[in-house]
């Protein structure tokens, strides 16, 4: 039988309410409460396995909970893969996102990345940071969007591009945005909370 996935509350403090969360049989997520204030961050970390992109996919409305109850804002979602086209340009896929998304221009958030000499280049034909890259640059122009939740949003990038994420990331928050990101890595974001899974 086919299951609706409730619509996520959007008109409280994001965060969620006595969620517990299973996969396979697996209980990943027992009874957890936490809420998000205007400019935080929550990192999520834990051994593979303990549920951290389920958790994301929950927040996103995308995993039904077994119990509790989610609030979440108007949100981006950037996940474990880039979702670009192969044979689109860097350009188009970035004006497609910015038509999507009511804006007329999107040069400033590809410079925001490093992406600017790359935008005639097929998203087929770069490298896995830089698609990660033009990922996340394309997520910034969700201007409606309060939170963005992001699965290991650094795992192919270099030293520059965890840079311009966190700078990314640090205006975002300082605009009053939240940030739920998964990760192995340290992101080196300031002042976030931490979450350890399967602890
Ligand atoms: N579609 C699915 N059906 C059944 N079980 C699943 C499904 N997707 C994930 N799982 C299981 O749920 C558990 C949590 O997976 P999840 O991807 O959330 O972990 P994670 O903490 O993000 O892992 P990683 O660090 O490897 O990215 C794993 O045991 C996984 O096998």
């Amino acid at each position: 039988m086919a299951m609706s996935v409730p619509a996520p509350d959007i008109t409280a403090s994001p965060g969620v309410q006595n969620l517990t969360l299973s996969r396979g049989g697996r209980v990943l997520v027992r009874d957890l409460t936490l809420t998000l204030a205007p400019g935080e961050a929550l990192v999520l970390t834990g051994p593979n396995g303990t549920g951290k992109t389920t958790l994301l996919r929950a927040l996103a409305g995308l995993v039904r909970p077994d119990a509790g109850i989610i609030t979440a804002p108007p949100l981006a979602y950037l996940g474990h893969g880039d979702a670009l086209k192969p044979a689109e340009t860097v350009r188009e896929a970035m004006r497609f996102a910015a038509r999507l998304h009511g804006r007329d221009t999107h040069e400033g958030a590809l410079a925001a990345m490093g992406l600017s000499k790359l935008v005639f280049r097929a998203c087929g034909q770069l490298s896995a940071g830089q698609k990660r890259r033009l990922a996340i640059a394309r997520l910034t122009l969700d201007a409606k969007a309060r939170l963005w939740l992001m699965d290991e949003p650094a795992a192919p990038l270099d030293h520059d591009g965890k840079a311009l994420l966190a700078t990314l990331v640090a205006d975002f928050r300082a605009r009053g945005g939240m940030v739920i990101a998964a990760t192995h890595a340290d992101l080196g974001w300031s002042d976030v909370r931490m979450l350890e899974m399967g602890a």
